[in-house]
């Protein structure tokens, strides 16, 4: 179900600049002279028309400013160390990682190609994490040599790293994952704490897991992660996470492991559409730093640096992705198609999640809705419907949508299903736009085939 257009104004949502994960559009979203939306300064129908649809258009202020709140949010509340990691996965590339590295945060990484990402844009290894429950030895020597600190999942992870690192070499630095046990709502493709996840070790595990890690010369178990999952609202199961990880961290310390780092994980959801409500970013922080805290200090331990991975709030309501409207057909007494330029390649959430989005016309956010339509994609799929139900003015073909929120999960999980290139992606600040991804051309598809010889010379 979609919310009506009528009330969902984008545009007009009180501006949180200081947790534009609670807003609808990027923060810097308003209207021209003539009631044409703009982002960062920018006219959104000039940049479709400059760079083509579908487009990616990522709000530089943004993106910064959800750094910043994480980052003073926690020198603000937790009295001891911290360092936000942008979890990559959200929006791996050269441009998001650097300015990532320049706001001061860490990156996490759970491959070569996010890895390899994250070192051209300038973040360097020490500030870095390799996650992964099945990591290879190529990602596991890349992050090993560039001194990033490796998430151990699994023993499969232990195994490797023992036989990779080289004898008398630096010991990995490692940080362990279990699943505490924590339940949230959100989709259960999301969800990642509960016992039933094929992430990290079972609690039931973690001291065997310890123990077997005294004395290993290849080891430095220098931090302890855990994450309960995505796009969460709630603020207790991370308050009650503190504890369950204070317990680990003083079995940790007991056996002499040097564990500074206390990785809370990400999962801070966002607003995509009107109804959805979720904490500031600040109040996250302050719930974690306070639960850390207390939790540290009824154990008598001295406080680790409190290190946290956000991806979506970081990013998501950075994105509105442009399409163009194509065709249109009307089954009379049923429901209107309305089709746009894009789809479940671009982002594939609705169809995976069932996701709810946000959009309006770039050029008549204004204009009152005429009829109830589903927009949707361009792909061989009945399901690829990227809004149900959704209240709209008459559109004609060529007309601009501004999809919101699409900063998060939605390049980073695009595909080239039907061989339809991947959307460019510009970054707008201030006015200006510059392009930060290359639209991909059919040609591009072609790069990795080979058409075997015995297939060239068919009659
Ligand atoms: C290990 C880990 N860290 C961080 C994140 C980022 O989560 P989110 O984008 O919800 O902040 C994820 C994704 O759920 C994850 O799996
Ligand atoms: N891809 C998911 C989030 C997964 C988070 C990674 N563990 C989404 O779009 O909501």
């Amino acid at each position: 179900m979609t919310q009506a257009f009528a009330s969902q104004k984008p545009y007009e949502t009180e501006r949180d600049t200081a947790s534009p994960n609670r807003n609808l559009a990027p923060v810097t979203t308003c209207l021209d002279e003539r009631d044409r939306l703009m982002v960062g300064g920018c006219l959104l129908s000039d940049l479709a028309q400059r760079y083509g649809t579908p487009l990616y258009v990522l709000d530089e202020d943004t993106v910064r400013g959800t750094c910043r709140a994480y980052r003073d949010a926690l020198k603000q509340h937790y009295p001891g160390p911290s360092l936000p990691i942008y979890a990559s996965k959200a929006n791996s590339s050269l441009l998001v990682s650097s300015i990532a590295a320049s706001e001061g945060l860490g990156l996490d990484a759970v491959s070569a190609g996010e890895l390899l990402t994250a070192f051209q844009g300038g973040m360097p290894g020490e500030r870095m994490v390799l996650h992964g429950n099945n990591k290879n030895d190529e990602e596991l020597l890349l992050a090993y040599n560039n001194d990033v600190t490796i998430v151990v999942d699994n023993q499969h992870d232990l195994e490797r790293l023992a036989e990779l690192v080289p004898a008398g070499g630096a010991p990995a630095r490692l940080m362990l994952r279990f699943t505490p046990g924590i339940e949230c709502h959100t989709h259960e493709y999301i969800q990642t704490g509960h016992l039933d996840s094929k992430f990290g070790f079972d609690p039931d595990l973690l001291e065997s897991v310890l123990r077997q890690l005294v004395g290993k010369p290849w080891a430095k178990l220098t931090g302890l992660h855990a994450h309960i999952g995505s796009q969460i609202f709630e603020l207790e199961p991370h308050r009650d996470l503190a504890a369950v990880m204070a317990d680990a961290l003083k079995l940790a310390r007991s056996l002499g492991h040097p564990v500074e780092d206390l990785n809370v994980g990400g999962g801070l959801g966002i607003r995509y559409v009107a109804s959805d409500d979720p904490p500031t970013i600040e109040q996250w922080v302050k719930v974690v730093a306070d639960a850390v805290t207390a939790a540290c200090r009824d154990r008598q331990l001295e406080l680790p640096r409190l290190l946290c991975e956000p991806g979506r709030s970081l990013v998501a309501t950075a994105g509105v992705t442009l399409y163009a409207v194509g065709s249109r057909k009307t089954i009379p007494g049923v429901r209107t198609y309305v089709a746009i330029d894009g789809g479940m390649s671009d982002n594939p959430r609705p169809i995976t999640y069932q996701s709810l989005y946000t959009c309006c016309l770039a050029d008549r956010p204004l204009a009152p809705a005429e009829e109830t339509v589903n927009l949707v994609g361009k792909h061989c799929e009945s399901g690829d419907v990227l809004l149900k139900d959704l209240p709209l003015p008459t559109t004609q073909s060529g007309d601009i949508v501004a999809v919101f929120a699409t900063g998060a999960y939605n390049a980073s999980m695009s595909s080239n299903y039907n061989r339809i290139p991947r959307p460019a992606a510009v970054v707008v600040q201030s006015g200006s736009s510059e392009l930060f991804q290359k639209r991909e051309q059919p040609d591009d598809l072609l790069r990795y085939d080979v058409l075997p010889e015995r297939f060239r010379a068919l009659p």
